[in-house]
């Protein structure tokens, strides 16, 4: 279910307090005994599959404040913190629980959590105030919170994050410069704060950042700490600066957690196990060394991680007294379906076509790409005369001419779902929308504008400079065809998109079904002389389907003549075995709305089949 989620959001009463989103008091989250392992193959070519165990029995307690999960590279930080936030693949988890006050919870819990990715999603043509509304919009019950309510939390969100000397400027795109580093960042952690959550993951929030912004997100997740939310975050080898302002440590290396207590006892644990940090050195540093083995204990000791773990045994003993409310009472999804998804889809297509307007590069290459072939279509067929034999080559040719521009001039559209996939599984495993509005918001809004109207503008130029039928019925009916052509050739474009995460793969996928429904179009080959078992392709031809209906309103009932002889175009289709009737012609258009549905069903089944897990 990924309807609005709203979690332990503040009632619309709450305005006139100062920060009413970072009020509330964080839960006490645990898990015990967590394995996680994952399936890899033992060869390139080899069909036995082993299972490496990436989390092997941990088992600790995060409490409202800073608890950091440590490590080296490749320890299993992100992997744990993935698996605690239920971002994780649950067919991983072999054994262990999660719970948060006392209470079990699934991989549901990340739609009543906020999580922080690495890499920043934005979207990069709206500014920050734009994204963080979108969020506001999107997450806060319609019913709790007017639109002055959601402005509001919008606002305070910047205040609080200290947005407000960017909060009009663009996140940025390859072709756009935008807000810094850090400022995405912020704008990353505002886009889950507007729910005002009371546990926040965050994966390395200060991973590529220069020191003093690293700096500046830290002291931000402290002061929201503070306020009594629980922070739980993976970091790497943080400065002291940034270590001290830590309150739960958990080290973890090779899977197993070496330490989980008081970030400040961590030390003197060190200690009595012999490990000795040298002045001056910072702590994160030694902890990173001893755990990789760099550094050696200096005196033989008996003891071992067993006092740490007593040490979680009892903090366990202590929160199991407090039972607060079950975690599912924060997952409030609205009644009313309908309107729900009805403002979901406007709020996405709205932000869809503002991204095309404030991104026009495409849309205005696909323009001119049409009026440029529509000029070159009309120069190369300028005037068909009536006489044979160029009335039948020239006219048959320049049909067969714009179906390939109209197939392969919307090559461009296997981007779409691949240049929004990241953001897409975020924001709709986020719980912002459902899949069907995402879909849907890209067929109003892209498919349908986008590419509907440059081929009326590519069929008109060309008709009038070729010297076709001077009839508007035929006129239209000419524009139809080519814009289902048009339309039919886009589905099948997004279906590979949809299925596929990267533009390389894309292309040679969408190449293939091109060449050979061109192939079958019934222009290059004649396909009653084609091999019976692989005639059959013709069925699903795109070209075919715009041939034959062009071929069918522009020659039907005309008459061409030689000095020697006469032709009519009935004859002509007779001969290719087109069938001219009423029906005939609108047969095509029936197949070619057929392929089109069916790829849109099966692109929004592939979208559905998207793995959101990490
Ligand atoms: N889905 C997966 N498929 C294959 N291996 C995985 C998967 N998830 C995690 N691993 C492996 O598990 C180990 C731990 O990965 P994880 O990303 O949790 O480490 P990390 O401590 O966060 O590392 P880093 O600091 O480099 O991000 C690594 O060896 C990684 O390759």
């Amino acid at each position: 279910m990924l309807d609005e989620v709203v979690l332990n959001a503040q009632p619309s009463t709450d305005k006139e307090e100062t920060m009413p989103c970072f009020q509330t008091p964080g839960p006490t989250l645990t898990f015990h005994n967590l394995r996680y392992s994952i399936k890899e193959r033992l060869g390139m070519f080899s069909m036995q599959w082993v299972e490496k165990d990436i989390l092997k029995d941990v088992s600790g307690i995060m409490n409202p404040g800073m608890n950091a999960i440590m490590g080296p590279t490749g320890s299993g930080k992100t992997s744990l913190l993935d698996v605690i936030a239920g971002r994780k693949d649950p067919r991983g988890l072999k054994s262990g629980q999660v719970l948060v006050d006392n209470t079990i919870v699934t991989s549901d819990l990340r739609l009543c959590s906020a999580y922080v990715v690495q890499n920043d999603i934005l979207m990069g043509t709206l500014t920050v105030r734009e994204n963080l509304a979108f969020s506001a919009n999107l997450r806060l019950s319609r019913k709790e919170y007017s639109s002055a309510d959601k402005q509001m939390r919008v606002d305070s969100v910047i205040q609080e994050l200290g947005l407000n000397d960017c909060a009009d400027t663009k996140i940025g795109t390859m072709f756009l410069r935008g807000v810094s580093g850090g400022e995405k960042k912020r704008c990353s952690i505002g886009m889950e704060l507007i729910t005002a959550p009371s546990l926040l993951f965050l994966d390395e929030p200060t991973t590529g950042l220069d020191a003093n912004t690293a700096n500046s997100i830290m002291e931000l997740l402290q002061k929201l700490s503070k306020k009594g939310k629980t922070v739980i975050f993976s970091i790497h080898q943080p400065r002291y600066s940034i270590f001290s302002q830590f309150d739960h440590l958990t080290l973890i290396n090779k899977g197993e957690i070496t330490y989980a207590g008081a970030a400040n006892r961590a030390i003197s644990y060190f200690e009595d196990l012999g490990y000795k940090c040298e002045p001056f050195n910072n702590p994160a540093d030694f902890f990173l060394d001893v755990t990789n083995g760099t550094v050696l204990p200096q005196i033989h000791n008996n003891k071992s991680g067993d006092q740490e773990l007593c040490y979680i045994k009892k903090q366990e003993k202590n929160f199991n007294k407090r039972l607060n409310f079950p975690i599912s009472s924060r997952i409030t999804s609205l009644d009313g379906d309908e309107c729900v998804s009805m403002l979901q889809l406007m709020l996405v297509s709205g932000r869809t076509i503002r991204n095309i307007l404030r991104n026009p590069q495409t849309s205005y290459a696909q323009l001119f790409l049409n009026i440029f072939f529509g000029i070159l279509v009309g120069l190369i067929y300028y005037q068909i005369p009536h006489t044979l034999p160029e009335a039948l080559q020239n006219r048959t040719g320049a049909f067969f001419f714009l179906v390939i521009n109209m197939v392969f001039g919307n090559l461009s559209a296997v981007e779409l779902f691949i240049s929004e996939r990241v953001l897409f599984i975020h924001e709709n495993s986020s719980g912002f929308y459902r899949t069907s509005v995402y879909f849907l918001s890209k067929v109003f809004a892209d498919l349908l504008p986008n590419r509907i109207l440059p081929v009326f503008i590519f069929s008109a130029i060309p008709y009038f400079m070729m010297g076709l039928k001077p009839d508007v019925e035929v006129f239209f009916l000419y524009c139809v065809t080519l814009s289902m052509v048009s339309l039919s050739a886009v589905s099948l474009a997004f279906l590979v998109s949809a299925s596929v995460g990267s533009f390389a793969m894309a292309n040679i996928l969408i190449a293939l079904p091109y060449v050979v429904m061109m192939v079958f179009g019934g222009f290059l080959v004649n396909l009653n002389s084609m091999l019976s078992w692989m005639s059959w392709l013709k069925w699903a031809s795109i070209f075919r389907y715009g041939y034959n209906a062009l071929a069918i309103i522009e020659l039907k009932g005309q008459v061409f003549t030689s000095n020697y002889t006469s032709m009519t175009g009935d004859m002509y289709l007779d001969h290719q075995e087109i069938d001219y009737s009423l029906w005939g012609f609108w047969q095509n258009q029936v197949a070619l709305t057929g392929i089109m549905c069916v790829c849109l069903i099966l692109s929004y089944v592939q979208l559905r089949r998207i793995n959101r897990w990490k």
